[in-house]
This record gives structure tokens, C-alpha cells and sequence, in this order.
């Protein structure tokens, strides 16, 4: 059978992608002049907005309004290369109360509206695809998995003992499903509390990667990593650093792990945060190895080096104040030498590693249709997938995926498990819009992902309020700082910035963009 193909043009090829601009172009610059002259048809056509918080001003939203100052048929018709740029603010520019300066930066009232205009676009769009049966993800699924939950895994494998001791963390791993590693968020909670609480009883240093991880072992069967304080939320990295030499932080961990909780995601274990003793906690229970790193600083505190590449040495010690030391804890996924065996896959995204290299995606502008010729991005439910890590790494700043892991058993129609996020949250004033270039490429989005971000940017509370109670629960709140906060915010209309863009493109054909799966959400086990 012929495998579906994405697109009915061919991005890369310079003749049709001009003639198909043209057409676009045009029938975009009526489209959107048309909808400025029918302003009581508009006001019918978005789902309501709350108009009470206003959304924080988004990078770049002055230069939109720079744009449309003149006659906006001229600049659009001006044939000039920032035409394009110039078409997207048609529509944006309806938004704009004719008499509010568009081009002052400083002014916050008219950012808003031209903002919630966009979530208007967008919910039209979401209405107008309740049904996607023509979009290339509604074909029949193949190598769809047998097993709904973890617990079905281990029971086909003979090791469902291991699952049944009723322990919170048994509940934990037998909850596991190809979709997401809990249904609800009750059943991690006991675990997320033995995190905190259970005796440390074993602690090595875990092999693989770059920096210090600690493997951890409480009283009974709780298992974690555990990655240590290096700088608080109010402390950068040095901007003379590339990506791979940024810090694994701790609180990164814990703020990523509530953020994709939040999200609706449900695809990073649970995460916990924690003062350690280092000599009781630690020291008194490692193995030779690590307890050879430890040494009494000159200011009189604990410390320890551990040995990895990245900052083991005396200059990087981790020191405890003066036993004490904040750590975060990520909760084990079940054992990966049985049943819970997980494939390790190479992002399509992943960054150069390299001070000098580009990585392909960043050279070809038809990256993506590429990526979607290859198993198992040419179909299925793994596409959309990277596109919910795309916008869970923008919202953090995380630049370090990758590679991503998913679970052996659940097949090829699972989702990624987010793990590794101790490079997110590192810098607050800056957003890296390359993060979102597996979006921005594809031009996809699940719809529910969709329908989530846009709850959340027009619900009663801002997406950084709800962080913000959420990390409450954690023991060493406060996490992260307000411009950290703020910065969720931010990017969270960028990301819809980028959706509307792409939306504009597929204009005539919206659920190209908003892809809808029919898969029924799992019962809680
Ligand atoms: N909660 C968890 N349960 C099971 N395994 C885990 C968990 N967290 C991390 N791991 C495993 O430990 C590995 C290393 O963890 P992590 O990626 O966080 O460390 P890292 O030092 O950042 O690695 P790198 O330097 O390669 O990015 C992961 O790839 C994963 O296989
Ligand atoms: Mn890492």
C-alpha cells in the first residue's frame, strides 16, 4: 500500500512554492481586509476571551505593529520580501482600535488585544476541525500495541509479582500507559511523598551522561536519580557557554516535571525536591567510590566533587550549608532490563552538540517533509508527539533534547517519555524561538495539545499562576523566580504566535494544521 503523502506541494521546489505564495498571498490580503470591514461577523466567530488578566507582552509583537502603518493594501501588494511578514499582520491589525499607536512599544493595552484577536483566530480554526477524517493521521493505525497498561507488560512476561506488592510505587509503574506514565495525578502522589520522606538506605554515582547524578535507593522499593543544587533560578549561565556546558539544575527538574503535569501531559515521572544531609543522607550510605569524593571545605561546609566530565573538581565542589543540600528527585520508571525495557531514539531535532556545526534541520527549510518519509514520523501519533515536546522544551527553555526514550513493549504508537530536563529553566529573560522549530517546520499540532494551551492562556489564571501553586506543593518552594514565571507566560504566546503564522498559511485548509487523533483517553487504573 502506497503510504500517504503530507503535502501537495513540494516545499522545496523554488518555481511552485513562489506560485503557490502568490496565490496565498492574495487571497490572504482579501481574506483579512474583508474581515476588517465586517466587524459584527467577527465578533461571532471567537469563543470568549477573559479579558480580565491581560497576557504579558510577547517579544517582537512591536515590530507586528511597525508594520501596518500606512495603507495596508499598498504595503501587502508592495511585492517587497517583507510582504509576507506585512500579510500576517492583516490579520492581527482588526484587533487594533484604529486610534491606539501600534508602533509604541511601551504600550500594554493594545499588545493585549492584538493577543486575544490571535486566540480568536485560533479558536475559529479549532471549531472549524471537529472533523479531520480527511487529514493524513485518521488512517488506519499500524503497530498499535496490545497492551493498555504496564501492568498487561508484565503480566504477558510472566512478571506480574513485581507489580502486585500494592506498594505506591508498584501502583506507579502498573499505571503506565503507552500514552502517558500516569492517568491520574492521585497515583503518583504517594510516590512523589516517598521521595520526600522515605530513609535513603543506597546512593551511587549513576554512569552515562556528563554530570554528577546520583542513583538512589530508599528503605522498601523506591528508586531515584538524584541531581544536586549547582545555581538557584536567579543565577544564569554564562552567557560565553553553549547549551551543552549549561548546568544541570535541580529545580529544573521539579519545575519540568510540573509544567508537563499541567500541560496535560503526563509524560515526565514524578519529580521531587529535597534537603539532603550529606553525611547522613549520603555519605554514610554510598559506596566507596563516591564517598572518596568527599571532603570538609575551607569554609568548614560538606562537600563533595563525584567524578563525571562536567564539573567533578574542587572548583565545582557541591558543598552542603553545612551538611545541608537541595537536591531534586526523579521518580524510577520501572526496571529497563525486563519488561520495562525502553528504546533510545535520536531526536529529528536535536541540536549540533558542536561549536562550529549547523545540524540539518537548521540548513533545510524542508526538513520536516524529510522526517516525515521515516518510521515513525510517517504516521501514527509520534509526529504529533514531538511537536507536545517542542512545546514543552519552548516553555522551558530546554535546547538539550537530544534523544528521547519510549517503552519497547508499547511499540512504535507510544509517546516519548520526558525525562532529562536539568538543562531547562536556565535563562528567564530570553526565549529561543529555535525550540519551536519542529512546529514552525511541520506546521502541526495535536488538537487536544491546541486546546490546552488555549484554556490556559484564557482561563481565570495565567499559566504561571498555575505553575506557580503547582511547584507549592514541593518542599523547597519557591523554585522558580518571577522573571522565570513570566517567561512561561510569555512563551506561551509565542507559541500561538507560531500556530496562528501556520495557520495563515493553511488558511484554506486548517486541519492540514490541527490534527485530530481519534484515541479515547484511558480509564485511571
Ligand atoms: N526517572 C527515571 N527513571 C528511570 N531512568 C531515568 C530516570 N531519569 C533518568 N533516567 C535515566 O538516566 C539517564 C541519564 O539521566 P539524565 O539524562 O537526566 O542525565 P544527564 O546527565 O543529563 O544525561 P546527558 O548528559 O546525556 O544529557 C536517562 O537517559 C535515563 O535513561
Ligand atoms: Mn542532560
Amino acid at each position: 500500500m502506497p503510504r500517504p503523502r503530507y503535502f501537495v506541494f513540494d516545499m522545496r521546489s523554488p518555481v511552485r512554492m513562489r506560485h503557490y505564495q502568490d496565490l496565498i498571498k492574495l487571497f490572504l490580503i482579501a481574506v483579512g481586509c474583508l474581515r476588517q470591514s465586517l466587524p459584527a461577523e467577527r465578533e461571532t466567530l471567537g469563543l470568549p476571551v477573559s479579558p480580565g488578566r491581560a497576557p504579558p507582552p510577547r517579544a517582537g509583537s512591536e515590530e507586528r505593529g511597525r508594520l501596518i502603518e500606512g495603507p495596508l493594501v499598498q504595503l501587502c501588494f508592495g511585492g517587497d520580501d517583507g510582504c509576507m511578514l506585512k500579510r500576517i499582520t492583516c490579520w492581527i491589525v482588526e484587533a487594533a482600535p484604529p486610534d491606539v499607536p501600534l508602533n509604541d512599544p511601551g504600550a500594554a493595552a493594545p499588545a493585549a488585544a492584538r493577543i486575544q484577536k490571535d486566540y480568536k483566530v485560533l479558536w475559529r480554526y479549532y471549531r472549524m476541525t471537529g472533523n479531520v477524517s480527511e487529514s493524513p493521521y485518521a488512517r488506519p493505525k499500524q503497530s498499535v500495541s496490545p497492551y493498555r497498561t504496564m501492568r498487561e507488560v508484565f503480566a504477558a512476561n510472566g512478571s506480574e509479582v513485581e507489580l502486585d506488592t500494592g506498594t505506591v510505587w508498584a501502583k506507579f509503574h502498573a499505571g503506565i500507559q503507552p500514552y502517558q506514565l500516569y492517568a491520574d495525578t492521585r497515583a503518583i502522589d504517594g510516590v512523589i511523598k516517598d521521595l520526600q520522606t522515605a530513609a535513603i538506605v543506597r546512593a551511587e554515582m549513576k554512569d552515562g551522561g556528563t554530570q554528577l547524578k546520583l542513583f538512589i535507593e530508599f528503605e522498601g522499593e523506591g528508586r531515584a536519580l538524584f541531581k544536586p543544587l549547582r545555581l538557584n533560578s536567579t543565577q544564569e549561565d554564562n552567557p560565553n557557554h553553549f547549551y551543552f556546558n549549561y548546568f544541570e539544575r535541580h529545580y529544573s527538574e521539579i519545575a519540568a516535571y510540573h509544567l508537563d503535569r499541567l500541560l496535560g501531559f503526563h509524560r515526565a515521572p514524578p519529580v521531587a525536591g529535597r534537603l539532603v544531609n550529606l553525611i547522613t543522607d549520603i555519605r554514610n550510605k554510598a559506596d566507596d567510590n563516591l564517598r572518596d569524593t568527599f571532603y570538609i571545605s575551607p569554609a568548614g561546609n560538606i562537600c563533595l566533587t563525584g567524578s563525571c566530565k562536567y564539573y567533578c573538581d574542587t572548583s565545582h565542589g557541591l558543598c552542603g550549608a553545612p551538611e545541608n543540600l537541595p537536591a531534586s528527585f526523579s521518580g524510577f520508571l520501572p526496571e529497563d532490563d525486563g519488561p520495562g525495557l525502553r528504546m533510545t531514539w535520536r531526536h529529528p531535532w536535536r541540536r549540533s552538540y558542536s561549536r562550529t556545526k549547523l545540524a540539518p534541520w537548521e540548513m533545510d527549510k524542508g526538513y520536516c517533509d524529510l522526517i516525515k518519509t521515516i518510521e515513525p514520523y510517517d504516521g501514527g501519533r509520534r509526529m504529533l508527539d514531538i511537536m507536545d515536546m517542542a512545546v514543552f522544551d519552548y516553555l522551558s527553555n530546554n535546547l538539550d533534547r537530544h534523544h528521547y526514550e519510549t517503552f519497547y513493549e508499547f511499540g512504535n504508537e507510544s509517546s516519548p517519555i520526558h525525562l532529562d530536563q536539568g538543562r531547562s529553566f536556565n535563562k528567564a529573560t530570553t526565549d529561543d524561538e529555535t525550540i519551536l522549530t519542529p512546529i514552525s517546520q511541520c506546521c502541526l499540532i495535536r488538537r487536544a495539545t491546541l486546546k490546552r494551551l488555549l484554556d490556559l492562556a484564557n482561563g481565570p489564571q495565567s499559566i504561571s499562576q498555575l505553575l506557580d501553586s503547582s511547584l507549592r506543593n514541593d518542599l523547597l518552594y519557591p523554585l522558580l523566580s518571577q522573571p522565570h514565571l513570566d517567561a512561561v507566560d510569555r512563551r506561551l504566546h509565542g507559541i500561538l504566535a507560531t500556530l496562528e503564522k501556520c495557520l495563515e498559511s493553511y488558511s484554506t485548509n486548517p486541519s492540514r494544521v490541527i490534527i485530530q487523533e481519534d484515541i479515547k483517553a484511558f480509564q485511571p487504573v
